[in-house]
């Protein structure tokens, strides 16, 4: 498997395994890596993650477990058994969520990264309200953070507004890995705490996840190396 240097994670959100290798084979495993969500993987099992390793990717694998501490457990070690590159879980899961799943990849030997979502890019702080949090996002990412960091956690999901705040409250080499990332041509679609692709990096982003910006465009390869000119000229 081709491990790369670049910050770039493509969301390949499709609706078939058929859809989604076509667009991999579009892409280069030396420039990015890819990431299998949850409608795809739904669809198509654990033979995306195959086909995938089988072009040389590496793969985060987003499906965003979250149950009890036993569940999660099995479910992290189950994906890790894959040799995915990374796996997420819920923060909100809570401490010993994380911390069974944390313990079950160090007793099986299992390096996939392990990190955990804060609050979606596509939440308000409204968002956030109607479901009994009063606090802005930043703050409750930044509590979330703390405690994925406590509970073992190798990084975080949090848009890249925040990475710096993290950064500074959980280290450098924590993991931040930031979805909402829109060039400045494009659409926000659904997502609402977006950053361009040099402020991300410059934010303190150790990745960034880039699913529509690339997949949605006329020539995806264009579009990433786009992205790649903005990062090098930062
Ligand atoms: O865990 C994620 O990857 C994730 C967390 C989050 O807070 N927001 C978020 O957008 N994502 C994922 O990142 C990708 C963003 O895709 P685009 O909005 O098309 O760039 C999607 O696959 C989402 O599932």
């Amino acid at each position: 498997m081709a491990a790369t240097h670049s910050p770039l994670i493509i969301a390949l959100d499709y609706a078939s395994l058929d859809a989604a290798l076509c667009m991999a084979d579009q892409l280069d495993p030396r420039r990015c890596r890819l990431k299998v969500g949850k409608e795809l993987f739904t669809r198509s099992g654990p033979a995306v993650v195959e086909a995938l390793h089988g072009r040389g990717f590496e793969v985060f694998l987003d499906l965003k477990f979250h149950d009890i501490p036993n569940t999660v457990a099995g479910a992290v070690q189950a994906a890790a058994e894959q040799g995915v590159w990374m796996v997420n879980l819920h923060a909100s899961g809570g401490r010993r969520m994380m911390t069974a799943a944390r313990e079950r990849l160090d007793a099986h030997g299992l390096s996939t990264h392990l990190i955990a979502v804060t609050v979606l890019t596509s939440m308000e702080r409204q968002d956030l309200a109607e479901v009994g949090v009063d606090s802005e996002p930043a703050e409750q990412v930044e509590r979330l953070a703390r405690l994925s960091r406590d509970s073992g956690m190798d990084g975080v999901v949090c848009s890249a507004r925040e990475a710096a705040a993290i950064s500074a409250s959980c280290g450098a080499e924590f993991l931040k890995v930031t979805p909402g990332i829109r060039p400045a041509s494009s659409a926000a679609d659904d997502q609402r705490r977006v950053l361009t692709p040099a402020r991300a990096m410059a934010s303190g982003s150790t990745h960034l996840v880039v699913g529509r910006p690339v997949t949605q465009a006329h020539e995806p390869m264009e579009a990433l190396a786009a992205i790649e000119d903005e990062l090098a000229g930062s």
